[in-house]
């Protein structure tokens, strides 16, 4: 189904229903933080499911280069197994030269606040993408607690963190980010008091649910967590669910693809991912879901999802946004589908992921001849029901993983293949993706 030539990849439709039943990889923010937490911890950790792809592989040469010692191994399923062991009380040492976190919003912004409390410098730098992303969101609450970074101030990497003792803090957070959030309240670990940090909605908790498998309590609400110091997480297991923001992917092609019914096992049900199917709910979509299991804290199970030939526009409130951030590309292309407008309200924080990919949906939603625009922060896209792909359609992925496979599915569930360029771009969270599309089409 895939023609290669330079950076262009074709994408046939699948040209059958899909079918049956699939696993997605491990969970992209669970694999980071089970490896970042595991470098922190005193002992050998044990981690299983994690996700093997180019952001995870970033945290991972990053806590070797810190460190930590990672023997993963790849399992039979495409998975990384194995120990980990951290540097523990003796904290991270010295690196010798800067710390490339490529493509990995999450290992840099994550890895200030792990930093920020020791007394060593490391430079940590990214690809083109990366340093184009802000950072003075995390580095100005570190700054409060007394960490120090170089230049002072700097939006944009390389950065330098010249670590030191810190004080705990309450901070309300300009904007709903776990990765903000998990920042302070990691360097909070490290300082004398309770940390607090509040957020204007609730953003991922996988850090709250996490900690405390490695021993160090939080207390966490709605819109709050807290983290009291000083506090070394000691070795834990972990076992990695599948990745919703994946499984997204699949559940909207089999809602767009006619005559599919699909179910995607052991995937993470922690409600603040799963936001994208009751999105997929109030535009009428058949999603549903049933709970098989839990990894720690984190619930897991199967989402079960079938074509809906009559999808309605839905409104998606601001307070729900950080819920379905990553999913709202491939939402977006669910609702130019729909009969009537869809609106995402206060999608700003797309901007300012991998490419602008509010910039990105509008123009790759126009070469389908579906109008979308923004009112301030609004996103609006006004659905055809009948959509008619025209032949021929070149969609470029930027470099950005969502975006590739967002514009691959026009090519995919439709009756005429697409270009998009730079497609490998999947391979930042789910190298697989084709082959398991694919797969459930036979
Ligand atoms: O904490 C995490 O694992 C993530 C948080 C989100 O980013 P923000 O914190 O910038 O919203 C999300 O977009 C990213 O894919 C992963
Ligand atoms: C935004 C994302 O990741 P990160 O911020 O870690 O680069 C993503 O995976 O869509």
């Amino acid at each position: 189904m895939l023609m290669s030539a330079s950076d262009i990849t074709v994408i046939n439709p699948l040209g059958t229903p899909m079918r049956g039943s699939t696993h997605v990889p491990g969970d992209k923010s669970i694999s980071h933080r089970a490896v970042l937490f595991s470098a922190m911890a005193e002992g050998t950790s044990r981690v299983s499911g994690v996700l093997d792809s180019a952001d995870v592989r970033s945290s991972i040469g990053a806590v070797r280069a810190l460190g930590a010692e990672v023997s993963l191994e790849k399992q039979p399923d495409g998975s990384l197994a194995g120990g980990i062991t951290g540097w523990g009380a003796a904290g991270p040492s010295q690196p010798e030269g800067p710390i490339d976190c490529g493509n990995s919003g999450t290992t840099v912004r994550l890895l200030m606040g792990i930093l920020a409390p020791w007394p060593i410098r490391a430079t940590l730098t990214g690809d083109a993408s990366l340093q184009k992303r802000p950072m003075r969101r995390i580095t100005a609450p570190l700054m409060k607690m007394g960490a120090h970074f170089e230049p002072a101030g700097q939006e944009h990497l390389p950065i330098t963190v010249v670590g030191g003792g810190l004080h705990p803090i309450t901070y309300d957070a300009p904007m709903a980010s776990a990765q903000l959030k998990t920042a302070v309240l990691l360097a909070g670990m490290y300082a004398n008091g309770t940390t607090t940090l509040n957020e204007p909605a609730p953003s991922r908790n996988h850090t709250e649910l996490m900690l405390p498998e490695y021993g160090v309590a939080t207390t966490a609400g709605e819109r709050t967590a807290s983290v009291t110091g000083p506090a070394q997480p000691q070795a834990s297991e972990v076992l990695v669910p599948g990745d919703p923001s994946s499984a997204a992917f699949l559940v909207c092609a089999a809602v767009m693809c006619p005559g599919s019914t699909i179910q995607v096992e052991n995937v993470s049900l922690n409600t603040a991912r799963i936001g994208f199917t009751r999105t997929l709910e109030r535009m009428g979509a058949e999603v549903s879901m049933s709970r098989t299991g839990a990894a720690g804290k984190e619930p897991y199970g199967i989402i079960e999802a079938c074509y809906t030939p009559h999808l309605r526009g839905c409104e998606v409130p601001a307070e729900k946004i950080a819920g379905i951030i990553d999913e709202i590309p491939v939402l977006a292309l669910v609702a130019a589908h729909a009969h009537g407008v869809t609106v995402f309200r206060q999608v700003n924080e797309l901007r300012v992921k991998e490419t602008d990919r509010l910039a990105a949906i509008i123009d790759g939603l126009a070469k389908l001849g579906v109008d979308a625009w923004c009112e301030g922060d609004d996103l609006y896209i006004e659905g055809q029901p009948d959509l008619a792909v025209p032949e021929g359609l070149q969609f470029d992925s930027l470099g950005d993983h969502r975006l590739a496979m967002t514009w691959s599915l026009v090519g995919l569930t439709g009756k005429v293949p697409v270009s998009i360029k730079n497609f490998e771009a999947v391979g930042v969270s789910y190298p697989g993706f084709l082959t398991d599309i694919e797969r459930l089409a036979q």
